[in-house]
């Protein structure tokens, strides 16, 4: 005889069944998102699954249009063209989360986002592979001045030359930067028969046979391609001037910049170029760029002159695959700091977060505290919750700002209203949010 499936065990742990609730805070019809800079439809999608309202634009928002867009709006998603100072982020009364859809995070005021209670969150790897492949694609194109000749068949022009053109194969590529996407081109080079050096200002350790150089001087004497993937920071702003490239650079090598255009002072790199000095250069970031597709690339006339150049509008990390990653891991992350307070990956917050609350737990509210970092600040909450049942609490700091989460068990609905009003009206308060 056949017997009877077993019934499914209940499962424990974080493997438990029970439905985790969802934690609304208002009516998600209420909550507002602006999307900008052709953020990919993988966001838009996620979004619109949580029933926000979401406005999307392609191109970059700057001066008294965004001020207008930004004044109402729950959370902003930008790429790494708009910029988000503290001006800006005055006029932004509403927000609470800032999505950069991208690696970069220099074009917000982190600093005043943090003060204002405004959580930031980014991509910090879903495009370095894209990088690092584009990266790759250069250097062959760079070795064997691919760009021009191919400019000047444009014009019907056939030259075949070999003089000046290599294999990489054997050749020396420093990369400045051993991060996300330099230690994935290193291993990418290597398997190119490259031979990879490092230049970074921690210690890490190298993939394949990489080594790392102690300054950036040595590397970039060593090195037949130099390629630049740092932040910027006050320590990278016109890192690579006349100095590096005449003074370091060795005779005839190749320039690659796919990290920002404030890392190379231009007049540099053209002076290195049109010497002679440099062989060839890749760009595809440039200090000042253009907000929008079409033709506005009209800051740097001298570099169009100049031979073996690749110049490309800013696309290391524009392929289908990177975008709807970053879609897809952005939107979830802004979500769950909407739907739960959740800022674990926040890059100007404290990280917190809390096991999540279960269906059956209907009477238990979150409580969101964002607050500044000021002594006596606890005691005030504590006593606040004094006659309800802490079941957990978690808080931390970050430089002026801290966070704290709590859920509070057995609270009515008129001791939401009460809760949440005392605790927005504590002298530490920057923002505060009941979810239940
Ligand atoms: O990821 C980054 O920081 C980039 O530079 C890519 O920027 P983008 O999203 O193409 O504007």
């Amino acid at each position: 005889m056949d017997q009877a499936p077993e019934e499914p065990r209940q499962r424990s742990g974080s493997f438990s069944q029970q439905k985790p609730k969802v934690l609304r805070p208002f009516n998600t019809s209420e909550v507002k998102i602006l999307l900008l800079e052709n953020i990919n439809q993988t966001a838009v999608d996620a979004f619109k699954k949580q029933g926000y309202q979401v406005e999307t634009y392609t191109k970059a928002l700057a001066g008294d249009e965004l001020l207008e867009k930004i004044k109402d709006v729950h959370v902003i998603g930008i790429r790494s063209k708009t910029k988000l100072t503290k001006q800006v982020l005055d006029a932004a009364k509403e927000l609470i989360a800032i999505g950069c859809f991208c690696i970069g995070t220099n074009q917000v005021d982190l600093d005043a986002a943090a003060k204002q209670g405004v959580c930031v969150f980014n991509s910090p790897f879903s495009n370095s592979r894209s990088v690092a492949e584009l990266v790759i694609g250069e250097i062959i194109v760079l070795a064997r001045q691919l760009g021009d000749r191919s400019n000047e068949m444009h014009q019907k022009i056939w030259n075949k030359v070999s003089a000046n053109c290599f294999e990489i194969r054997g050749k020396v590529l420093g990369i400045v930067g051993y991060g996300h996407i330099g230690s994935q081109l290193s291993v990418l080079a290597e398997s190119m028969g490259m031979t990879v050096y490092f230049y970074d200002v921690l210690q890490i350790m190298p993939l394949g046979t990489a080594k790392q150089k102690e300054s950036l001087e040595e590397l970039l004497s060593i090195s037949d391609f130099v390629t630049l993937h740092v932040p910027e920071l006050e320590e990278t702003k016109n890192m690579i001037g006349e100095r590096e490239i005449m003074g370091y650079m060795k005779k005839g090598a190749y320039l690659l910049n796919n990290a920002r255009g404030t890392v190379v002072q231009i007049p540099a790199l053209v002076k290195g170029l049109k010497s002679g000095h440099l062989s060839g250069a890749a760009i595809d970031v440039y200090p000042k760029e253009p907000a929008s597709n079409g033709p506005h690339f009209t800051e740097y006339n001298d570099l169009l002159e100049c031979k073996n150049l690749i110049m490309t509008p800013h696309i290391g990390g524009s392929t289908e695959e990177a975008q709807s990653m970053i879609g897809i891991e952005v939107s979830t992350a802004l979500t769950k700091f909407i739907n739960q307070g959740t800022s674990i990956n926040a890059v100007n917050f404290p990280e917190i977060d809390l096991r999540v609350i279960n269906e059956e737990e209907s009477n238990t509210v979150r409580v969101l505290y964002i607050h500044q970092n000021i002594p006596g600040v606890l005691k005030e909450i504590n006593e606040i919750f004094a006659d309800h049942n802490v079941d957990k609490q978690y808080s931390d700091s970050k430089g002026a700002i801290a966070y704290l989460m709590a859920d509070i068990t057995q609270v009515t609905e008129e001791q939401i209203e009460i809760i949440n009003h005392r605790i927005s009206n504590t002298r530490a308060n920057i923002k505060t949010r009941v979810l239940y």
